[in-house]
């Protein structure tokens, strides 16, 4: 829960327009990445305020049970979308928490319709919740979260990620919607 003294989220000037569509943060994302052939390859767009909604369908390669989506897999989603928040607020951060309902078994071959909003910010601080929807934005709740984002700086990823990922990023930084959109400069 935010403390008291949280303050409303605020969507940066820059943020990209509502109904934009936002694209892969980074070409080998697990959530997002058009070139991670077993990713779940979701799509986000910009909402009003700072709110996301995105969609994935459940491929085979996502399954736990036979036929039904793995928990974990819709974690991710669930994790990818409240994510993209971060968009809106031009602020780059990772996940610290992440608390996750699972309310109903997700069928292979379904859209997940998710939806995701900032709730609040506390310094580095972002709380957010979300949700995920069987066939359509209105469709029966199959899966909720509440997360906690922690602010960090460029850093957290050059000193942590493989070296031969990070040379392969600023060698191309076109592979990482980040780095042009933040200006980032690793
Ligand atoms: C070339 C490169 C370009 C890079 C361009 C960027 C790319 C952008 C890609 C984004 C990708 C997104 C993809 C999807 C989102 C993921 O999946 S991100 C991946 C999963 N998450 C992680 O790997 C995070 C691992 N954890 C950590 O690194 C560290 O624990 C953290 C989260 C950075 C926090 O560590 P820290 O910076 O030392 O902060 P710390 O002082 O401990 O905590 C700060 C505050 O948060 C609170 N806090 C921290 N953790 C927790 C927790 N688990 N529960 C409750 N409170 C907590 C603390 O109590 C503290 O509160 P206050 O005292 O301020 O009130």
């Amino acid at each position: 829960m935010p403390p008291p003294d949280a303050r409303p989220p605020v969507r940066h000037p820059d943020a990209p327009e509502p109904g934009t569509l936002l694209g892969a943060h980074y070409d080998q994302c697990f959530g997002c990445g058009h070139e991670q052939p077993h990713g779940l390859r979701l799509d986000a767009t910009a909402g009003e305020g700072v709110s996301i909604t995105a969609e994935f369908t459940v491929q085979p390669a996502h399954q736990g049970a036979p036929g039904l989506a793995h928990g974990g897999v819709l974690a991710t989603a669930l994790d990818e979308t409240l994510g993209s928040l971060c968009w809106l607020l031009q602020t780059i951060a990772v996940t610290g928490r992440l608390e996750t309902d699972f309310v109903r078994p997700v069928p292979v071959g379904t859209v997940l319709h998710l939806s995701a909003r900032c709730t609040a910010v506390h310094g580095r601080k972002i709380f957010s919740s979300a949700v995920g929807r069987i066939g359509s934005p209105d469709g029966p709740v199959a899966v909720r979260a509440d997360a906690l984002f922690i602010e960090v700086p460029v850093a957290h990823f050059t000193d942590n990620g493989r070296d031969e990922d990070i040379k392969a990023v600023m060698e191309n930084p076109d592979r990482m919607k980040v780095t042009r959109a933040f200006e980032v400069n690793p």
